[in-house]
């Protein structure tokens, strides 16, 4: 008999729901059985706003678990990573991507446009704050944190105080909460978190035999997609509380004279000030092999058009100055 893989997860109903889709998976791929093995994260035991809290306060502590050798990989929400690569860690699987769009959650069944002007929306995430403050609707934005069922109560529990809160709708849909969704937002509106929707399934880089079993679950375009967006991300790199959102979408595009479809990948980018005043927008296009190279160029466009003195000085100083964190 096969002792089972030990999968590191946190708590959350979130994490616990992602992971144990993942383990499904990897039992049907594999027919090995899998253990959920709970890891407490700095970020479940503080209440601190997450971007104080700083880098990856939601990962460390299964990256630790993972490097002892406790557990044998861990799941996470991919835009919880750093950009920078963990030492003698890999991410061996990018399962397929859910909906990365944002979702509102609002009183009434209202939609974002049927806000009224000083209506007060919740999130914690500064690429939110500041896409919302550029819409222009004169919309109050509460800064809010905590797991997706207190945000939702926020708003529809017996002591809602805010209109509106904005959450990730495939959060939601992982949590079984799709229901209470008013509105799923336009990304040219609302661009998502890089990488949001979709995950990494990490393990040691040593380890050969996880690494094959994972590669089942790898899913290419998601992996094109966010490897797009982490690039631009990775070399905007400005700080832990950056208002940077980024969406790459892959389409087939032309057929050749041979009839090959050509596939494309768009990616967007943006960069705000948490204010919304100042909003830069790009997108790029190109073919997937070329994702890294496609979310670099247009940062350096972003760059360009003055994205460093919206992130702060420390943009200029390149790649190892400081790590972006999520700030969702
Ligand atoms: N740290 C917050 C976080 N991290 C991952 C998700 C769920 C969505 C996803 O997997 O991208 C959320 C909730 C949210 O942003 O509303």
């Amino acid at each position: 008999m096969t002792a089972p893989l030990r999968l590191g997860t946190r708590g959350s109903a979130l994490a616990m729901a992602q992971s144990g889709h993942v383990a499904e998976a990897l039992t049907a791929a594999t027919g090995r059985p899998v253990e959920l093995v709970e890891v407490v994260t700095a970020g479940d035991k503080s209440t601190a706003p997450v971007q104080r809290l700083g880098v990856g306060v939601f990962v460390s502590a299964l990256r630790d678990a993972l490097t002892a050798g406790e557990i044998d990989f861990a799941v996470h929400s991919y835009k919880d990573l750093p950009t920078a690569a963990a030492p003698g860690l890999h991410v061996a699987a990018v399962p397929p991507r859910q909906d990365p769009r944002d979702a509102l959650v609002a009183t009434n069944g209202r939609t974002l446009a049927e806000l009224p002007p000083g209506a007060r929306v919740g999130t914690g995430a500064l690429r939110r704050i500041a896409q919302l403050h550029a819409l222009g609707m004169q919309l109050e934005v509460a800064p809010i944190r905590g797991n997706i069922d207190t945000r939702v109560a926020r708003v529809l529990g017996p002591d809602a105080d805010l209109d509106a809160v904005v959450l990730a709708r495939a959060g939601l849909n992982r949590i079984g909460r799709a229901d209470v969704i008013t509105e799923t937002l336009d990304p040219m509106l609302m661009l998502p978190a890089p990488a949001q929707g979709a995950l990494a399934v990490e393990c040691r880089a040593d380890d050969q035999d996880v690494i094959e079993m994972l590669a089942l679950l790898d899913h290419e375009p998601s992996r094109a997609a966010i490897t797009a967006e982490r690039a631009l991300l990775a070399t905007l790199e400005a700080g832990c509380s950056a208002p940077v959102a980024a969406y790459a979408v892959l389409a087939e595009g032309e057929i050749t004279e041979e009839g090959d479809v050509i596939q494309e990948i768009y990616l967007r980018g943006a960069v705000i000030s948490p204010d919304g005043t100042r909003d830069l927008r790009l997108s790029r296009t190109g073919t997937p092999a070329d994702a890294a190279e496609i979310g670099k160029a247009l940062a350096a466009e972003l760059l360009e058009l003055g994205a460093d003195s919206i992130l702060g000085q420390d943009a200029q100083a390149g790649p190892g100055t400081q790590q972006l964190g999520s700030t969702e």
